[in-house]
């Protein structure tokens, strides 16, 4: 089963997968909310920039030199350093590091804004830091975990400062429930935010993986290769590289399911699948299911010399898992292979080159099965 099934299965209350599929989840959160995190920075750095002004036009200049000087030396700089983060490539693996470190600078930075004011006995509002609280669950594009923590932490400073400046009880009193009360509707409000993200990163790779992979085997699907071929076809065509196809087909199959029924069919169909997986060590190689016991393998740029080994070393693989196959010369499964290779040119088909290999496969077929047939390069494709 797939990690992403399982962990649809399993649930994930506490945001979590496991760690390889919470990695991959990870990259595609940071590459999702890449836009968001940008805009988010870019409003802050002018919301902060409208607050030096309104503090500069009505707060004394006693309290205005600390309030500004706050915003000016932390605050800013923080989202400056999150906006370089989001644009840099190089950056980018320490985005979320950079939001939380920005999450947590304004957090505190804004009790010592309302601290350093307090300080010298005057009273500015203090709603401003409800606000920064619930743009980190909910507009900063943070992980939950993270939100939560850089709020506690901001929350702790504030009560502290409150104990330690605030002089009016009930004011303190006032403040503290309103503060708790936010921190519990954002990091309400965020829980659910990123449980549905998580559900919809889940959800889109299984209908990825339905679209694009055969369901018994796991390879791709027919489509998928065919997608595939045109897009090595055109990139060999542009590196003047050749492209090679495998076409591979399960030897007196129908016989084995008649004999042992079709669910060891289906074992048996899984057992060549995977060693037809391992045949693709390339980036641009592809293993496929190109249709009921018929598998296909493109090779990008293979050393034409070497196909028929490349070919040998597929039919004694499938040999070397022992299936038993009374019903068949050899006792065992086996499977003929053909192969085509071509070069692209301008005006070539792909399909020409899978019509080449399925022609070689229908020869090895011919010849007696259990073998490898390797067509001369058409000259219309080499
Ligand atoms: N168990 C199982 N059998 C399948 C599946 N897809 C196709 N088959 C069977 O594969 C068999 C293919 O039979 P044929 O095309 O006659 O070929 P063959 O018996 O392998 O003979 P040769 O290819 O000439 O060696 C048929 O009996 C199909 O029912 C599948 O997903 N599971």
């Amino acid at each position: 089963m797939s990690p992403h099934r399982r962990a649809l299965e399993q649930g994930y209350r506490w945001l979590r997968f496991e760690d390889g599929l919470e990695r991959q989840f990870q990259a595609f959160f940071t590459q999702g909310h890449l836009v968001r995190v940008r805009v988010a920075a870019w409003v802050s750095i002018v919301l902060f920039i409208m607050f030096v002004l309104i503090d500069l036009a009505t707060l004394p200049a006693y309290v205005s030199i600390r309030t500004v000087s706050i915003r000016l030396a932390l605050i800013i700089p923080s989202f400056i350093i999150v906006l370089l983060a989001s644009y840099r490539a190089a950056w980018r693996p320490y985005l979320g590091s950079a939001v939380f470190t920005a999450a947590l600078v304004t957090g505190l930075s804004t009790v010592a804004v309302i601290g350093s004011a307090l300080d010298v006995g005057y009273q500015i509002p203090y709603e401003g830091i409800l606000l920064v609280a619930l743009f980190v669950y909910l507009i900063a594009c943070l992980a939950w975990r993270r939100a939560l923590l850089a709020n506690m932490v901001t929350l702790c400073a504030f009560v502290i400062m409150e104990f330690a400046l605030q002089t009016n009880p009930q004011a303190r009193l006032y403040q503290i429930v309103f503060m708790c009360a936010a921190n519990g509707v954002g990091a309400y409000g965020a829980y659910f935010l990123e449980h549905s993200i998580r559900t919809t990163f889940l959800v889109d790779t299984l209908l990825h993986e339905l679209a694009a992979l055969d369901g018994l085997t796991g390879l791709s699907n027919r489509r998928t290769l065919n997608i595939h071929l045109e897009r090595v076809w055109r990139q060999a065509m542009r590196d003047r590289q050749a492209v090679a196809i495998a076409m591979i087909d399960i030897d007196y199959f129908k016989r084995y399911n008649d004999r042992y029924g079709h669910a060891r069919g289906d074992a048996a169909l899984k057992a060549v699948a995977d060693v037809i997986a391992g045949q693709a060590r390339r980036p641009l190689d592809l293993t496929a299911r190109y249709g009921g016991e018929e598998f296909a393998v493109i090779w990008h740029n293979p050393v034409p010399g070497e196909l028929q080994a490349m070919g040998e070393v597929l039919t004694a693989a499938v040999e070397a898992l022992h299936i038993e196959h009374l019903d068949s010369d050899l006792g065992r499964l086996s499977v003929s292979v053909g192969v085509a290779i071509g070069l692209p040119c301008a005006g070539d088909d792909a399909a020409a080159l899978l019509r080449a290999a399925d022609e070689a496969l229908y020869q090895a077929k011919h010849q007696g099965r259990n073998q490898v047939v390797v067509t001369e390069p058409v000259s219309a494709l080499v």
